[in-house]
């Protein structure tokens, strides 16, 4: 018909559905035609509406090959015709017996006799008119619009969900979203689709102005200005943004003027869309949760603790004095942070905290932000430990212990709470017992966290903080703690090891000398590779790309954005998912793909994901830095180069080299990594700190 993989515009009628996965992902044997040829056979695969055999549709397709079933037709979309036009009225008849359960042949005929051409138009529109057909009863009436809405309420939906320009499975996710009300929410307003999962302003913004919305359409500049703050949340971290820059988001978002932005951002603050504080912009959660979070951490720093706590000498006899110190600290505060960097004894410590509380018969609850961590402070205290999640024990409603039903431990441990954004500390701090200790432990240095606030850094300046300085000796053997300490000294690391060594590449051929170099370290499944930005020649998708296509090559798979994942593909989850108890950053290995599914093992937890949830698996051959917090490999090659330029800053460069246990291998340039080791902190707009000095005067 034409050349593999030409996209051709065909018509078509359904002949046999083979088969259909509840995410719409069917194979459909079809005859379909255009004006060049016909073939009366064809199979189509891909994602589709509800679609029965009989069924005229239209669709864009493109020719495939596949390896055993040779020439498919992929869908690109599919458009149902409506299958009720310009029937005679022998076919309404045939129509209504075939699909419309509670009337039989006589009675079709004795309907179609009576209302000929308007016959669907009158069970559609009104129904009750059919009482007048003799035989007719009011069961048969009501059994006639169930199956009638059942089969056309969803076509209608998709049908009219497409013509709104959404493909079949964003069509699908708006009706998971509003179910039968999607066409009337997004024909009133499509930015409702921004609420919709894996789908983002762009996207309504895209079908939007396609549609001729008019670009200063009020609908569309209050949608904007929510998204330029979720973008700053997400994307920077940030709780806030000054006025000045919420404006200019806006205006980045849709190219409007800057007096229009201003008076845009002000009816969306009418409108309590977002909200304002002084000069400060928030998202109403964000704004709701920063105030609770100074709030319990103000009561925590005021209170005293209630269960004994005496520090005998022997508890501290191997402790040095800045380690015996968070034991001491313990005595009469119910916080105490503990930071430091790697090799400083945090873990240490952290087991004879936990000793002393068995020994003085406390309850003691040990958490962590991801399984892996949790998993690591279980085996260096000896005591069970959970993720904070599962502590909490998160379900479908949410957290279960809070402010309401307390946690019932007299103090609790929690490691990498640098990992902590503003929600998961809040969660974590409210379900703190009447009287009961709270010890976070981490290190402050590291970058701030994937999730926006950044309360680690903010406690260490309110709360009572151990920080351990003292490297141990065999910690001091190791090139990459000593690197990382020159770091956050602020000096230029000393790559002058075979464990902690500089290899020199340009951008143009970056990724794919990365790729030889992991090989020769031993492969993906022994090497991490990390880079700080997603873009360009040396981002994530770059080094993805380029390792995919040397360890796991091939033309097939299951497309997730720029990426087609296929079985023995490295993922990395993006996106906390409590359900399934996989978090950002964990790494998986796909074993199956198909038919809209992934089923993939993440360190033992096996998990199926399909529709939306898919979207949500990156390749994790490379990761952003920023996503390898809380994650150990043992060798680690960092991809850093003067391209990245605007986000080299000292907690990067940390927080890459402090993921190697044995090897570190830098490539780039060097300059990158001097500029990266002089640059301070990023800066992250959280009024926490403000409000919390505010309450405690
Ligand atoms: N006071 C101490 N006396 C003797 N050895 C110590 C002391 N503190 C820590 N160490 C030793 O130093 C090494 C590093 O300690 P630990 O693993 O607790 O550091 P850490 O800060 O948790 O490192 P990481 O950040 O990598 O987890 C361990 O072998 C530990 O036994």
């Amino acid at each position: 018909m034409v050349d593999l993989g030409e996209q051709l515009h065909v018509t078509g009628k359904a002949l046999k559905v083979r088969f259909r996965a509840e995410t719409g992902f069917t194979i459909l044997s079809a005859d379909i035609q255009n004006q060049q040829a016909r073939d009366v056979d064809a199979t189509l695969v891909g994602m589709m509406p509800p679609i029965d055999a009989g069924d005229p549709f239209e669709a864009e397709l493109i020719v495939q090959e596949h390896p055993e079933y040779g020439y498919q037709y992929k869908v690109v979309n599919l458009f149902l015709k409506d299958d009720t036009a310009d029937m005679t009225e022998e076919g309404i008849a045939a129509y209504l017996e075939a699909k419309v359960s509670g009337v039989g042949p006589k009675l079709s005929k004795r309907i179609v006799d009576f209302f000929g051409q308007q016959t669907f138009e009158v069970i559609e529109l009104e129904p009750e008119k059919l009482l007048q057909v003799p035989g007719v009863t009011r069961s048969t009436i009501m059994k006639v619009q169930a199956s009638w809405d059942e089969r056309h309420g969803e076509r209608k939906l998709i049908t009219g969900l497409q013509s709104m320009g959404l493909s079949i499975s964003q069509a699908q996710r708006a009706i998971k979203q509003f179910g039968s009300m999607a066409l009337e929410v997004l024909k009133n307003d499509i930015y409702a689709l921004t609420e919709v999962e894996g789908l983002g302003f762009q996207t309504a913004d895209r079908l939007a102005l396609e549609k001729g919305m008019v670009p200063t359409d009020p609908r569309r500049l209050m949608a904007a200005a929510v998204y330029a703050m979720q973008q700053a949340m997400q994307q920077a971290g940030h709780t806030y943004l000054p006025k000045q820059r919420a404006v200019r988001g806006l205006k980045y978002y849709t190219g409007i003027s800057d007096k229009l932005a201003e008076t845009s951002l002000q009816e969306a603050l009418d409108a309590g869309r977002i909200m304002q504080e002084g000069e400060r912009i928030y998202l109403p959660n964000a704004l709701k949760n920063e105030k609770a979070l100074a709030e319990v951490i103000s009561e925590l720093l005021s209170e005293p603790p209630e269960a004994p706590w005496r520090v005998p000498t022997k508890a501290v006899k191997d402790l040095s004095e800045e380690q015996a110190r968070v034991l001491d600290l313990l005595t009469d505060h119910r916080l105490v942070v503990l930071s430091g960097g790697p090799g400083t004894g945090k873990s240490y410590t952290t087991r004879k905290v936990v000793e002393l509380a068995e020994n003085l018969g406390l309850e003691v609850g040990l958490c962590a932000p991801t399984g892996k961590a949790a998993r690591r402070l279980m085996e260096m205290t000896l005591h069970p430990a959970s993720t904070i999640h599962r502590l909490l024990s998160y379900g479908p409603e949410g957290f279960r212990f809070g402010q309401l039903e307390p946690l019932p431990y007299d103090l609790i441990i929690v490691d990498e709470v640098s990992m902590c954004g503003d929600g998961l500390m809040l969660a974590l701090l409210t379900a703190v017992a009447p009287g009961a200790r709270i010890l976070l432990v981490g290190d402050a240095d590291q970058l701030p966290p994937v999730d926006y606030g950044m309360p680690l850094s903010t406690l260490t300046q309110v709360a009572p903080t151990v920080w351990l300085t003292q490297i141990y000796r065999q910690a001091q053997d190791s090139p990459i703690i000593r690197a990382a300490h020159q770091i956050k000294n602020g000096q230029v690391p000393d790559f002058a090891y075979r464990e902690f060594r500089h290899i020199p590449v340009e951008s143009d051929t970056g990724a794919r000398r990365v790729a030889l170099l992991v090989d020769s370290l031993g492969g993906p499944r022994k090497v991490q590779v990390l880079t700080p930005m997603k873009k360009g020649p040396l981002g994530v998708v770059a080094l993805n790309q380029a390792l995919q296509s040397m360890f796991n090559p091939g033309s097939e798979g299951t497309r997730v954005g720029e990426y087609l994942l296929r079985v023995g593909d490295i993922v990395v989850q993006t996106k906390n998912d409590y359900q399934n108890e996989v978090f950002n950053g964990t790494l998986g290995l796909v074993i199956r793909e198909g038919s809209g599914k992934v089923q993939i093992d993440f360190e033992g937890n096996v998990v199926e994901m399909s529709g939306a949830e898919i979207y949500h698996l990156h390749l994790g051959y490379a990761l952003t830095v920023h996503r390898s917090q809380g994650s150990e490999w043992d060798t680690v090659v960092s991809v850093l180069h003067d391209t990245h330029y605007n986000m080299l800053s000292r907690e990067l460069a940390y927080t890459a080299v402090t993921r190697a246990k044995n090897t570190f291998v830098a490539v780039g340039t060097e300059n990158a990594w001097s500029i990266a080791s002089t640059r301070r902190r990023e800066v992250r707009y959280s009024g926490l700190l403000d409000r919390i000095k505010k309450i405690l005067g």
